[in-house]
């Protein structure tokens, strides 16, 4: 992937689009995907280099606070999705079509990823699903939006899978290859793989002619992606196993906090320099 600013603000493009994403597969290259929900955060990671910005649905759990994604609603993610696109100059803002808001039909998909676009400002969208979904990729392609097909580990069908497990062991593997082929085919432009393992996730992206993306899935797929609180050690609940933690925020966040509010009680902030004079 050519490296953007910091320290190099002349080389690589200005926004990431499509075909970057394909030239880093073509190339043997890797790049980076985050979650982000709202626009300070989209702005540091965007100005870190990380090439994709997802708006999950995964905001479900960690800004609204449920036990799942499912409750999540079109409108919600709209309002997430146009202040992550506030702040990405130079990352692609994918947003997750959520539970509900797709799958009745190819229209309905449609319609709900023009809004994701048109009201969101995303440029392009995320999908679960297996090979049964590729009409509805097909008809969102048609309309000129770009899809990533999200398959393995699906959590709007965990009530369907029975639980958060790792997906195609044994005689699933060939079902996720021929679902992985099925979308692409359908004109999907990336594949995210969820909670897959390994050697699976690899065979896959061979298998693919587009880039893949992994969360759980081995160090063989064309980019990774993460959620930005259990990453950066915000979550307090526990983190999934694929979870490398490279801060604690929980912790540095605590502190500061704890440190305010010992100096409001103890009456000395505000001191002199943060005050007003007549
Ligand atoms: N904060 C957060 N992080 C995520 O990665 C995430 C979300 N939320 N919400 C949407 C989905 C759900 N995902 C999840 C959530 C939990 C596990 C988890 O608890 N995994 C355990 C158990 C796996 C098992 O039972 O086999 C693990 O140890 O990895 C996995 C994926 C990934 N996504
Ligand atoms: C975990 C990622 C892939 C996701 O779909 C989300 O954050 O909603
Ligand atoms: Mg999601």
């Amino acid at each position: 992937m050519p490296q953007p600013y910091p320290g190099n603000p002349e080389k690589g493009p200005s926004r990431i689009r499509l075909h970057h994403l394909q030239q880093a597969k073509d190339n043997g290259e890797k790049f980076a995907m985050l979650t982000a929900y709202d626009v300070m955060m989209a702005e540091i990671f965007d100005s870190a280099g990380i090439e994709m910005l997802l708006v999950g649905d995964s905001a479900a759990n960690t800004v609204l606070g449920y036990e799942s994604t499912l409750p999540i609603t079109l409108d919600e993610m709209i309002t997430f999705t146009k202040a992550v696109a506030n702040g990405a100059k130079r990352a692609m803002v994918v947003a997750d079509l959520p539970f509900g808001s797709y799958e009745q039909s190819p229209a309905q998909a449609v319609a709900t990823a023009v809004r994701l676009m048109k009201e969101g400002h995303a440029h392009a969208v995320k999908m679960e699903g297996t090979a049964q979904y590729a009409e509805h990729v097909q008809a969102m392609v048609l309309a000129g939006v770009p899809v990533i097909g999200h398959i393995g580990f699906t959590p709007q069908s965990e009530h369907a899978l029975g639980g958060y497990r790792v997906q195609g062991r044994g005689d699933a593997v060939q079902q996720m290859k021929e679902d992985a082929l099925a979308l692409q085919n359908a004109g999907a432009f990336c594949i995210l793989m969820e909670m897959v393992p390994s050697p699976v996730a690899a065979e896959i992206d061979a298998a693919l002619a587009v880039p893949t993306i992994g969360i759980g899935a081995g160090n063989s797929t064309t980019g990774q992606v993460l959620v930005w609180q259990d990453m950066l050690g915000l979550g307090g609940r526990r983190t999934p196993r694929f979870v490398k933690k490279y801060a604690d925020l929980r912790e540095v966040v605590g502190n500061a906090v704890r440190e305010y509010h010992q100096d409001v009680v103890s009456g000395s902030f505000p001191s002199a320099e943060y005050e007003f004079k007549e």
